[in-house]
């Protein structure tokens, strides 16, 4: 079932799919709020949590000390890509650190690595848990998710801009250059999606309104709940593609926006993953003029593969 939030709008496409009992040929695009219409009740919103919120920890909210936050050969593999593009050289994936990337797809472009360190995942998950007992307002993070944080409008903003700019824009250049693009993958929606026995416990066959998303999960402790990837959504003859991967507390799973995937139920326990849309500006906000988005749907052969995050007239 699809649920929509009160500023979302559903195209025909998702609510043909909300009474569908065959999500898993049919998947809808999921979809944040436009950052462009962050409205004043939002900025109202972060400025008394701002005010009112006492953090559990603190440090979560900076990314001063990196260490305390990602792994070491996360930290290595972007340091090494750094290198080389400050010594002219196009950054190369072999010249990662051997045992840094795994490469789940190679015709579809589905990594895994490691990045958060364990401390900072559980950290994490208990400022969560503080921050719903302390009774602030709440938004749920997407269309389709029930339970969850937007991270962006609780004050973490600012240090997630600094990690996309300076450790994951730098790896997905590598990874997908297709976004390198004006800025690269230069801003982005993250929130964290949370499963329990009695609440969500899964989230159906979709695709996301990213252009690249990274995934990590948080724990804490659960059994099932493995992300499914079945074809990126604008090429048929991945379609019939069926992977099942599993979390591992701390490691990130790197796909396209357009790959169509679902989470299975989990089976026990309380799954939080960290969820980060990224996204480049160029792609979504630069106007076309009528000619050049006709060559582009053309293409593409979607023409929703533009102004994601829009909302939709019919
Ligand atoms: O449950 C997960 O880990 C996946 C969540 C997801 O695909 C999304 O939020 O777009
Ligand atoms: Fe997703």
């Amino acid at each position: 079932m699809v649920v929509a939030e009160a500023d979302t709008i559903l195209t025909d496409e998702e609510r043909n799919a909300s009474d569908n009992d065959e999500e898993d040929s049919k998947p809808v695009e999921r979809r944040a709020i436009d950052p462009a219409k962050i409205n004043t009740m939002q900025i109202e919103k972060l400025a008394m949590i701002t005010e009112l919120y006492k953090p559990l920890h603190s440090e979560l909210y900076d990314l001063n000390d990196p260490a305390s936050m990602l792994e070491p050969v996360f930290l290595e593999a972007v340091e090494s890509i750094q290198a080389q593009t400050e010594s002219g050289v196009a950054a190369e994936i072999s010249s990662l650190p051997a045992s840094f990337l795994t490469c789940l797809s190679e015709a579809t472009r589905l990594y895994q690595f490691a990045m958060l360190r364990r401390e900072w995942c559980l950290k994490l998950v208990e400022e969560l848990q503080h921050f719903e007992k302390s009774g602030m307002p709440l938004a749920r993070p997407n269309s389709m998710n029930n339970y969850g944080t937007i991270l962006n409008d609780i004050g973490f903003l600012p240090m997630l801009n600094e990690l996309l700019a300076y450790h994951l824009n730098p790896l997905c250049k590598l990874l997908y250059p297709a976004w390198d693009e004006g800025g690269g993958l230069d801003h982005h929606h993250t929130f964290v999606v949370q499963y329990r026995m009695a609440e969500d416990r899964e989230l159906k066959f979709h695709f996301d309104d990213a252009e690249v998303t990274l995934n990590v999960c948080l724990g804490t402790e659960f059994t099932g709940g493995a992300l499914y990837f079945g074809g990126l959504f604008d090429a048929p003859e991945t379609h019939d593609e069926s992977l099942a991967v599993q979390h591992q507390l701390g490691r990130a799973t790197l796909h396209l926006g357009k790959h169509r995937h679902a989470a299975k139920p989990i089976t026990s326990g309380e799954r939080y993953n960290m969820i980060m849309w990224m996204r480049n500006f160029c792609k979504r906000y630069h106007t076309h003029s009528e000619a050049e988005r006709d060559e582009d749907q053309h293409h593409h052969g979607h023409s929703h593969e533009h102004g994601h995050g829009h909302g939709h007239s019919h």
